[in-house]
């Protein structure tokens, strides 16, 4: 893998610089609540803009259904690297129309821009190899050369992730090689015991992964939306939880694989539960109750860990020598819920071991509520992202920056 180091030994002024980002950000309306993989771009737009390239950001935010909608602009993030890089950025207001071929036509060496959502194009995340193609290939015409540095995407098999950099001469940015370098160490030298901490809200995505996790994790502590599938598959009733239905019988397998091979799997035994989500807006007292993980209500939804799990997971954490988390364990947006999630980033800060949080919203989570960044091994901007590469999987957006 080429890194942007030999780009820019190459020499780049002039040249129109595509840098696929991951500024899938928190957002409360139009305001970012933590910027977190914002900054984890900087140094690679940094150098590059101070290289003298023309330098083209580009990313997705949130899921919108392959048209514009305004709710997932990425104009917030745009002023926002605008303030971090101290100057003026570009915005387009479209990814590969009019807006986005004048914006970029328009920069002078040195000027940073950023293109509309890369996901209001249905071409981006096509399962179709020929229409994903095509949009890369529009995407190609805005740039001369490929710099990825999107770590928390490039386990997606997007147009702008996986097809465009082989259309363009193509480079690894500097978040995705200092991420890859510590990832590595987790699948080369893993210290033992290992633990894995599993919670979070993209149950379907995520579930799966634990099928390897299994296989290298000497513990696994199930939390967030994540746990309803699994006390489900044990025969509880969850109320209105998350579940993820049709993977019971997927997971009534894990359950019984890490029994036969002595993996800890380890599920809540306590809850919190109210019959309605929090409001995340007005943070109105959501008044939840603790019930055991097998008395769930049925017209109630599980929205964080209880107090004992708090402290059962706490102690499977203490004596870990290198811990993986991914996804909060709670609707830790709303101070009622936070509890769990604020635990277990208790826990890695108290843990002498190797500790790696992973994921947007696990990473905002750590800051948010007040975590000292320094304290953890390493806060990764990507959690189905490194959780795909612990697995072992070849990951298409890396796979694709090889030469
Ligand atoms: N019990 C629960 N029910 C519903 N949502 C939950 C629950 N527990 C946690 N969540 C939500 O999960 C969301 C984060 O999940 P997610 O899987 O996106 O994690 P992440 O760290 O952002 O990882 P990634 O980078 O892969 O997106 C939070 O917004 C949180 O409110
Ligand atoms: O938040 C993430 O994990 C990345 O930005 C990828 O987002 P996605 O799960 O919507 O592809």
């Amino acid at each position: 893998m080429k890194t942007i180091d030999e780009l820019l030994s190459e020499g780049v002024a002039g040249q129109r610089v595509f840098v696929r980002a991951d500024l899938n950000v928190p957002l409360d309306g139009t305001t970012i609540t933590d910027d977190g993989r914002i900054r984890a771009v900087l140094p690679t737009v940094k150098a590059l803009a101070e290289a003298g390239a023309r330098v083209v950001v580009a990313s997705h935010l949130g899921r919108p259904k392959g048209a514009p909608d305004p709710a997932f602009s990425l104009a917030p993030a745009a002023a926002r690297l605008g303030e971090l890089l101290g100057g003026d950025v570009a915005f387009a207001t479209d990814t590969v129309g009019e807006s986005a071929t004048s914006t970029v036509a328009g920069l002078a060496d040195g000027q940073v821009a950023v293109v509309e959502n890369l996901r209001f194009n249905a071409g981006e995340t096509s399962k179709d190899d020929a229409e994903r193609g095509a949009f890369a290939d529009q995407l190609a015409a805005l740039a001369d050369v490929y710099v990825g540095d999107g770590f928390g995407a490039v386990h997606r098999k997007h147009a702008s992730v996986y097809d465009l950099p082989g259309k363009l001469p193509h480079y690894a940015g500097y978040l995705i090689a200092g991420e890859v370098a510590v990832l590595k160490k987790l699948t080369e030298d893993v210290k033992r015991p290992y633990v894995v901490a599993l919670g979070g809200a993209k149950v379907s995505d995520k579930l799966a992964v634990i099928d390897q996790l299994l296989g290298k994790a000497d513990r696994l502590l199930i939390g967030g939306g994540m746990a309803y599938t699994f006390l489900k598959a044990k025969g509880y009733e969850v109320g209105i939880s998350l579940l993820q239905e049709d993977q019971i019988p997927a997971v009534q397998e894990y359950i019984e694989r890490a029994e036969k091979t002595g993996v800890e799997l380890v599920l809540p035994v306590d809850v919190l539960v109210a019959t309605e989500f929090p409001d995340l807006k007005t943070k109105a007292p959501a008044n939840p109750t603790t019930v055991a993980a097998d008395a769930i209500p049925a017209d109630q939804e599980g929205l964080d860990i209880g107090p004992e799990t708090r402290k059962l997971y706490a102690s499977k954490l203490a004596d870990a020598a290198t811990v993986f988390w991914n996804g909060p364990m709670g609707v830790f947006e709303h101070p009622d819920y936070a509890e769990g999630t604020k635990a277990v980033a208790q826990a890695l800060v108290e843990s002498k071991g190797f500790t790696v949080v992973g994921g947007g919203d696990s990473a905002a989570a750590v800051r948010t509520l007040g975590f000292d960044e320094t304290a953890f091994g390493h806060i990764s901007t990507g959690g189905g992202a490194s959780l795909e590469y612990l697995e072992g999987k070849t990951l298409p957006g890396l796979a694709a920056l090889e030469d």
